[in-house]
């Protein structure tokens, strides 16, 4: 994998730029930070902006991890029972957060999704009681299946970010790719039609809708994109699987959440090969407290191995940010050129 380590200048450098902003700012969510992040972001060290650039613009590796930044595992407090009591102004882990949206603006501009954890653009991955069995990031007890995150959607993330607060029993999350692989021309050539029915994983179901808008306005919108996704549940829409360069073609899917109809067995044969092939080189890394990993979304699938979760506040703790490029692809479904959440 890809990594940057910062040194002990570079760890005092971004520590002092974090703690003169929680001092402006009181969430990552606050409309001025998100406009200012870009800019502030140029203050961070001058290695940890080099080596995001050259992961952004060369994809040496579908994984970057960024190591050093400090945790005080008593000063984040217990890690909270459901994301739906811990978004917004108050955190105390507002200095990891802000920390981690200024590394992920070096790579684009985080995004939020109006379907997922109240339209936040932090979301929070910690298990939770009643999701134990599913396969949702808020899970534990079952492996959560490698996936290209929310491979479903059209404008789906470039880049997954996820900052480690605590993981106290090593809990891997798993990874792999198409690295070293050699997959027939005539499967590749079957991969890259739409021909792969996929549904929307749970995570965007009206099942999870929480705290919801005030604004009558945002609530419609709201409702329209659950409708949209319960359409898609109901009536799977097929994708092409490998997309982009010939050579080395980018990914899309979630094998839990897609199945090939019987009528179309050359895609089903094609489809199973490509899930052994990135079956065969999974691999794992447990991220420990203060690491900031990035996932090449469009390069590599991810999973996390499952565990027995505690439920006393001490329980693994990961924050999530998803991070567009471009975020002019999916204007016709933000309210405003700069708006980040998508309906
Ligand atoms: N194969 C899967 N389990 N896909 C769903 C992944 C979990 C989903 N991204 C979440 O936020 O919870
Ligand atoms: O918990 C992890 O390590 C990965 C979680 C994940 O893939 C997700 O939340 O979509
Ligand atoms: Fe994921």
């Amino acid at each position: 994998m890809f990594r940057i380590d910062l040194s002990d200048s570079d760890v005092a450098e971004a520590g002092a730029l974090v703690a003169s902003l929680a001092e402006r700012y009181r969430t990552v969510e606050d409309p001025a930070f998100v406009r200012d992040a870009t800019i502030i972001a140029h203050e961070l060290p001058r290695a940890l902006r080099a080596g995001l650039t050259e992961f952004r613009l060369t994809e040496p590796h579908p994984l970057c991890v960024v190591g050093g930044y400090r945790i005080d595992d008593a000063g984040i407090g217990p890690t909270p029972a459901h994301w739906k009591d811990c978004g917004g102004e108050g955190r105390p882990t507002l200095a990891e957060d802000l920390f981690f949206y200024l590394c992920a603006s070096l790579l684009g501009d985080p995004i939020a999704w109006s379907t997922q954890q109240d339209g936040r653009l932090l979301h929070d991955v910690f298990p939770i009681k009643e999701h134990q069995y599913e396969q949702l990031g808020s899970g534990s007890e079952e492996l959560l299946t490698w996936h290209i995150e929310d491979a479903f959607h059209p404008m789906r993330t470039d880049y997954v970010g996820l900052m480690c607060l605590r993981n106290p029993d090593g809990v891997n999350t798993t990874y792999g790719s198409l690295e070293g692989v050699d997959l027939p021309a005539d499967v590749v050539e079957v991969l890259r039609q739409e021909r792969f029915p996929i549904r929307p994983d749970r995570s965007h179901l009206a099942a999870n809708r929480q705290n919801d808008e005030e604004d009558e306005q945002l609530r419609r919108l709201r409702d329209r994109s659950y409708e949209w996704i319960s359409g898609l549940d109901a009536n799977p829409e097929p994708i092409a699987v490998l997309f982009g360069p010939q050579e080395d073609p980018y990914l899309r899917l979630d094998p839990y959440f897609m199945e090939v109809p019987a009528s179309d067995p050359e895609a089903a044969a094609a489809l199973d090969a490509i899930v052994k092939a990135i079956d065969a080189n999974i691999s794992g890394y447990a991220l420990k407290p203060g690491e900031v990993l990035f996932l090449d979304n469009y390069r590599g699938t991810h999973g996390r191995e499952p565990f027995k979760a505690r439920f006393d506040g001490t329980d693994r703790w990961l924050t999530r940010l998803n991070i567009a490029r471009d975020l002019r692809k999916s204007r016709a479904h933000r309210r405003s050129a700069d708006a980040r959440t998508i309906y």
